[in-house]
This record gives C-alpha cells, structure tokens and sequence, in this order.
C-alpha cells in the first residue's frame, strides 16, 4: 500500500540511486513487448505510463472520466496526473531500475518529471518504426484498446511526429539516445536492445 505521505515530497528518499531509462518510439512500435523482455533479461522495473493511465480509468478513481476522453483523442494528459502514478509506482517498488514506457511525451512532461523527480535518465531507448507497420500491428493488436482504431491511431501518430520527436531531439543532442530498428522481427528488435543494456549492467 502506497505511504500518502510520500506524494507530497520532492525527488526520492534517502541516498538510494535510482536508474531510469525512458522507452520512447510511436504508437505500436514495440514498447511493451520489448520491456517485457528486458524485464526477463535486465531485472527492471517495468512502468507502462499508458498502463497506469488505463488502471486509473478501470479504478474508477476521479480523473477517469478525464484520462479516458483525453485517450480516446489521442491526446497528452497533463503531466501532473500521469507522474504522480509513475511517482507511486517507483516509491512502492524495492527494485531501483525502472523502464519507463511511453513517457515523457512531450516536453511539458519531460520538463515536469525532471523537476519533481530530479531524475535524469541514463539513456532513451528510441524504437524508430515505420508508419505504415506501426498502422498494420495496431489494427491488429486486438487487446480491446478503445484508442485502436484508425481515426484515434492518425492523431497519435500526430502527436508522436509533433510533441515526442521533439523530446527524443532534446535527449539526441545530450547524447543520450540509443536507437534501434523496431521494424524487424521481436527477437532481432531484442538482440540489437541487448547489446545497447549490457553495459549498463556491467556497470551497476
Ligand atoms: N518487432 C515486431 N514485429 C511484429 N509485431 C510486433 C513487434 N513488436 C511488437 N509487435 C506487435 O505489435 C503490437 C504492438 O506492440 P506493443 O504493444 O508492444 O507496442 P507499443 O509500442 O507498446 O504500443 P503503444 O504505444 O500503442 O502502447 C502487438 O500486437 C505486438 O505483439
Ligand atoms: N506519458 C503519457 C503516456 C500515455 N498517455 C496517454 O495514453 C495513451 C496510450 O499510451 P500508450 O503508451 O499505452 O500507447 C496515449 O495516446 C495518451 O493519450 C499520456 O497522455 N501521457
Ligand atoms: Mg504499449
């Protein structure tokens, strides 16, 4: 059970090092699927931020009506709503590596995540996808998603062309990205994901 008290201070507790790497590429390009390995392999946490926003929504809790109109339009939640959740997760987990999947979004998000959390992340994982296999595997997907469909899908991709590059630049001109080719087949996608991990494992 999450300590209230915890939400209301800045940063982390204690002298704890947390490692973050934020999973970032466009809608359907392999995220969940390629954390869910590194999870296996890597031992992180996996934190989906559109996961958490879908669990606000099933909980019935009051910004669900929110969230889901926001979804359904493709569009950003507010950065406050959405780190919060990222927050209480990290502050309820004992591990101290955490994958976090489709956030930041933008660079109101990225902006808000570093004040609050003072976290930078080590690097950005970037699944570079082309458009037209991003439309085929979401029409496909079939996980009962209200936001996969084709009107919803265009604006995403619209939001990730103008509000997600953006932030992937910011992260690029740090040097912090690692890029993959997200098109090939899972277990390829995965073998390029391990060599850019394994260093940071070595490391820590
Ligand atoms: N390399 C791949 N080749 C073919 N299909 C894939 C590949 N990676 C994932 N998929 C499939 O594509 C769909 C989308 O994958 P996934 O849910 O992991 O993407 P995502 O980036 O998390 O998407 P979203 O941003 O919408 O949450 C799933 O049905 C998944 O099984
Ligand atoms: N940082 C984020 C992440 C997600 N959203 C909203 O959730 C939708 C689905 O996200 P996925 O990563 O699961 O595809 C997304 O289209 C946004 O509406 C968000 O607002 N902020
Ligand atoms: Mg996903």
């Amino acid at each position: 059970m999450a300590d209230a008290s915890k939400d209301i201070v800045d940063g982390f507790p204690g002298d704890k090092k947390i490692i973050v790497v934020f999973v970032l590429g466009g809608p359907g390009s392999g995220k969940g699927t390629q954390c869910a390995k590194i999870v296996q392999h890597f031992n992180f946490t996996h934190l989906s931020a559109g996961d958490l926003l879908r669990a606000e929504i099933t909980s019935g809790s009051r910004n669900g009506v929110m969230i889901q109109n926001m979804m359904n339009e493709g569009k950003i939640i507010p950065p406050e709503v959405t780190i919060k959740l990222l927050r209480r997760a990290m502050l309820d987990s004992a591990n101290d590596k955490f994958l976090i999947d489709g956030f930041p979004r933008d660079e109101e998000n990225r902006a808000a995540f570093e004040n609050i959390t003072k976290i930078e992340p080590e690097f950005v994982l970037y699944l570079d996808c082309p458009e037209d296999e991003l439309e085929r595997r979401i029409l496909s997907r079939n996980q009962g998603r209200a936001d996969d469909n084709t009107e919803t899908m265009r604006k995403r991709f619209r939001v990730f062309k103008e509000s997600t590059l953006p932030v992937i630049m910011h992260y690029d001109l740090k040097g912090k990205v690692r890029k993959v080719d997200a098109a090939k087949p899972v277990d390829e996608v995965f073998e390029d994901v391990k060599v850019i991990f394994a260093p940071l494992i070595a490391k820590v």
